[in-house]
């Protein structure tokens, strides 16, 4: 039998698979496959989700994280993903303070304090950041770095500031009209079809800023489309944030981001010239789903056996008492 577990960070929801359960680790395909039939809102469990977190062992950390979006393709990374990655193998290994690695870097993730009654969370390290078109990659834009710029063939008048996290980001800070209004659908969409100009696809962030070091934050996700968070979305807006917005935000200091599912805390560092983001924000575990394995690699969902772990009720009190939710409400997404 294998057990999975339905998460949630900021209510940006997924599956959590540990693979060290399986016999054999499931193939690209059979992974890809198994997350379009599983957080599909209409052929899924529980609703659907936003991906597939796939654990697997790595040597001299704690475990593997692979980031499966809806569509099957597969992402560099995914911040709130990653807390409740460091949450379960917390729980696995005992440990509270470890690393977790990924194709791009073994990234630090620490236990932390409680946000509230039944609401854990925990820390998470974004991080390598790059600028360069390479990374992203992006082209055909007339630059080669895009730091609050007007990109006429994305929008006339819009800033925006371009970063892989590693997974590529294109950030914009807009009134609160814009963060509701349909050009945030309009690029998304566009820049995640054929075009010439984020071949990969792109996350896109609009962001209102609320005052210093506090944004509200909605992301039209690469793979995905609109999400109540995104954790590497709000991490880069963080980082646009303190480039554009000196007098508003600084290295080193605390932000809140809102989100239509909830808050996280970032804090943008720079060490020895290489920036990399500290997201800390909830690790929700809201069920366990309980499955043979081949059935698992049949993809044949009717055998899962589902719990609640009502972990759901404390984060739902935690959010209810947050600033900001009728703007949020305004937003957010079937979970
Ligand atoms: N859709 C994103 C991955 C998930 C990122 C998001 N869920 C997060 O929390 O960072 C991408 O393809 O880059």
């Amino acid at each position: 039998m294998v057990t999975l577990q339905k998460v949630h960070g900021s209510e940006n929801s997924f599956f959590l698979l540990d693979e060290t359960q399986l016999t054999q680790p499931l193939t690209k395909t059979q992974l890809a496959t198994l997350t379009q039939r599983l957080t599909n809102r209409h052929t899924g469990l529980l609703g659907g989700a936003d991906g597939v977190l796939a654990i697997t062992d790595a040597p001299g950390t704690a475990g593997k994280m692979t980031v499966v979006n809806t569509d099957g393709s597969f992402a560099k990374l995914c911040g709130n993903g990653l807390r409740t990655v460091a949450r379960y193998l917390s729980e696995k290994t005992g440990q509270t303070s470890f690393r977790v690695h990924t194709d791009f870097a073994d990234l630090a993730v620490a236990k932390q304090p409680a946000l509230a009654v039944g609401v854990p969370a925990y820390s998470a390290e974004i991080s390598p950041v790059s600028f360069a078109p390479q990374a992203l990659p992006f082209a055909n834009l007339g630059t080669d770095r895009i730091v609050d710029t007007v990109l006429p063939a994305i929008h006339p008048h819009l800033k925006f500031t371009a970063v892989a996290v590693p997974n590529p980001h294109l950030v914009a800070f807009v009134s609160k009209e814009e963060l509701a209004g349909p050009d945030l659908e309009q690029i998304g969409k566009r820049l995640n079809g054929k075009n010439p100009y984020f071949p990969e696809g792109v996350n896109v962030t609009f962001a209102e800023i609320l005052g210093q070091d506090t944004l509200f934050a909605r992301t039209y996700e690469r793979g995905v489309g609109f999400t109540n968070a995104c954790g590497t979305g709000m991490s880069a807006t963080t980082l646009a944030f303190i480039l554009t917005h000196p007098n508003q935000a600084a290295l080193d200091r605390v932000n809140t981001v809102y989100n239509p599912g909830g808050m996280v805390k970032t804090i943008v560092h720079r060490d020895d010239g290489r920036y990399w983001i500290e997201l800390i924000g909830n690790a929700t575990v809201t069920a366990t789903i309980t499955l043979p394995e081949a059935a698992l690699v049949d993809v044949n969902l009717q055998q899962a056996v589902i719990k609640s772990t009502g972990e759901q009720a404390a984060y739902e009190r935690f959010v209810a008492a947050l600033p900001h939710r009728a703007l949020a409400d305004t937003l957010t997404e079937g979970v």
